[in-house]
């Protein structure tokens, strides 16, 4: 008997702890557990995850009616994700027995095994049309009404419609887009990045071992475009691992220091940078207690919830709250003004986050602007850049409901900023 567990144990397991507990879906899959797998069981695992919670909501209205009341969360995750494993194309026999088989596997789900039966029968009954016409998975209650409020209750439904729909996988390259677009049968969008419809194994696409591109968002791409030519001047990319935003500068000629506080997302930084074979000055260390001199120009992407991503992480909504926002907008003010400290006078600051609330893009902004005569906006321009996406305080606002039919964009925020020179040293 083999002792190996089975992706869909694993998976099952890493689900309650994201529902259950809060926890990212990249930390869970750094458990043992997960290293006992085959790369394929671990990215069988790592699916079924991303599927359950990309699609729970439409799982819950499918199987609400066929609940005299809720089970205990462990049973609604198995049920909710051998639901969606068979709405997906899982064979049901096979589905259903396995979760049979788990639900018997442990002490206090073992009593259920007969309703992980009864229920998921009637789920093999399901069509695809009722499938599609279930609602998609609501965003959660402390980011809802304040997505509402900030963009309207229709946007917030078109978020949610974009995030059930698995994103493309977009590009930046080295050079030659329109080469590299033909090699990877991809598309070049209007703001540069290569857009490619085939999912697959990243790193067996040409080009990958060569370094001539990396994977990052289209939204994620432009902020470093603000800057326009960068080339050969001295820039301090803040909070920089693991580097997609480095690798642009470093590519376009910039001399760049790349700083971040986690030594392990920073060796994936230096690991991406030798694959690419593009260079940066690397430094690993506290944003706020960083003194290295002043440069032409800062690029602060600052941590924050991550709200723009949910397309792409659906674990999200589960692991920030609230309080994790508080805590965010404190450090990105103390982070803005820190960068004073950093800038020659008339030096540019691009400051960016991959989130959807305005508390973490144009209110801070707004912030500094009132906080401080230090600095004014400049107005941005990138190519591709749709004058529409211009924000009241001359920011960009990304959000993943643009450019609907070829496949959305990560939200984001972002603004270039000229550091008018701020109080000479007494
Ligand atoms: C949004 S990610 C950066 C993504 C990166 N700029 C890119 O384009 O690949 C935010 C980063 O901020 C870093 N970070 C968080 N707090 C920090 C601090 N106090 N000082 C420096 N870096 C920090 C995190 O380790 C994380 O790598």
């Amino acid at each position: 008997m083999s002792h190996t567990p089975s992706p869909r144990l694993v998976a099952l397991d890493g689900l309650s702890q994201i529902i259950g507990e809060g926890r990212m879906l990249s930390d869970v899959t750094s458990d043992t557990i997960w290293q006992a797998l085959s790369p394929a069981e671990r990215a069988t695992a790592q699916r079924l995850i991303t599927e359950t919670l990309r699609y729970l909501g439409r799982a819950d209205h499918i199987l609400t009616p066929n609940l005299q009341r809720q089970p205990p969360l462990r049973v609604m995750n198995l049920l909710r994700m051998a639901t969606i494993e068979l709405m997906t194309g899982g064979a049901a026999h096979g589905v259903v027995n396995e979760a049979v088989k788990i639900a018997g596997r442990n002490k206090k789900t073992a009593p259920m095994k007969g309703l992980v039966n009864a229920v998921l029968r009637k789920m093999t009954q399901i069509g695809d049309e009722d499938w599609a016409k279930a609602p998609d998975t609501k965003l959660p209650g402390w980011l809802r009404p304040r997505l509402a409020k900030a963009w309207s209750k229709a946007a917030v439904a078109r978020f949610e419609r974009a995030h059930a729909v698995p994103p493309p996988l977009d590009l930046s390259v080295k050079s030659d887009a329109a080469g590299w677009a033909a090699k990877l049968n991809a598309d070049v969008l209007p703001t540069g990045s290569l857009r490619l419809a085939a999912r697959g194994q990243v790193s067996s696409l040409p080009g990958y071992d060569t370094g001539d591109w990396w994977v990052q968002d289209a939204a994620a791409a432009l902020p470093v475009k603000l800057l326009g030519d960068v080339t050969g001047k001295r820039i301090l990319d803040i909070c920089a691992a693991p580097g997609g935003k480095t690798m642009q500068l470093a590519a376009a000629g910039a001399d760049v220091t790349a700083l971040d506080i986690s030594e392990s997302r920073m060796a994936r930084l230096s690991e991406n940078l030798e694959r690419t074979q593009l260079k940066a000055n690397t430094v690993v260390a506290d944003a706020l207690d960083y003194s290295g001199g002043r440069f032409d120009a800062v690029l602060l992407d600052a941590p924050c919830t991550a709200t723009g991503t949910i397309r792409r992480h659906p674990d999200l909504p589960y692991v920030k709250n609230q309080t994790g926002l508080d805590s965010l907008v404190s450090l990105q003010r103390e982070m803005l003004v820190r960068t004073k400290d950093h800038l020659e006078p008339n030096g540019l600051l691009v400051y960016c986050t991959c989130s959807l609330l305005r508390e973490e893009g144009e209110d801070q902004i707004k912030w500094l602007l009132s906080a401080s005569d230090d600095f004014e906006v400049l107005p941005p321009s990138a190519p591709g850049l749709d004058p529409d996406w211009i924000s009241a305080e001359g920011g960009v606002r990304l959000r993943p409901d643009y450019w609907p039919e070829t496949g959305g964009m990560d939200g984001f925020y972002m603004a270039l900023l000229r550091f008018k020179g701020g109080t000479p040293p007494s």
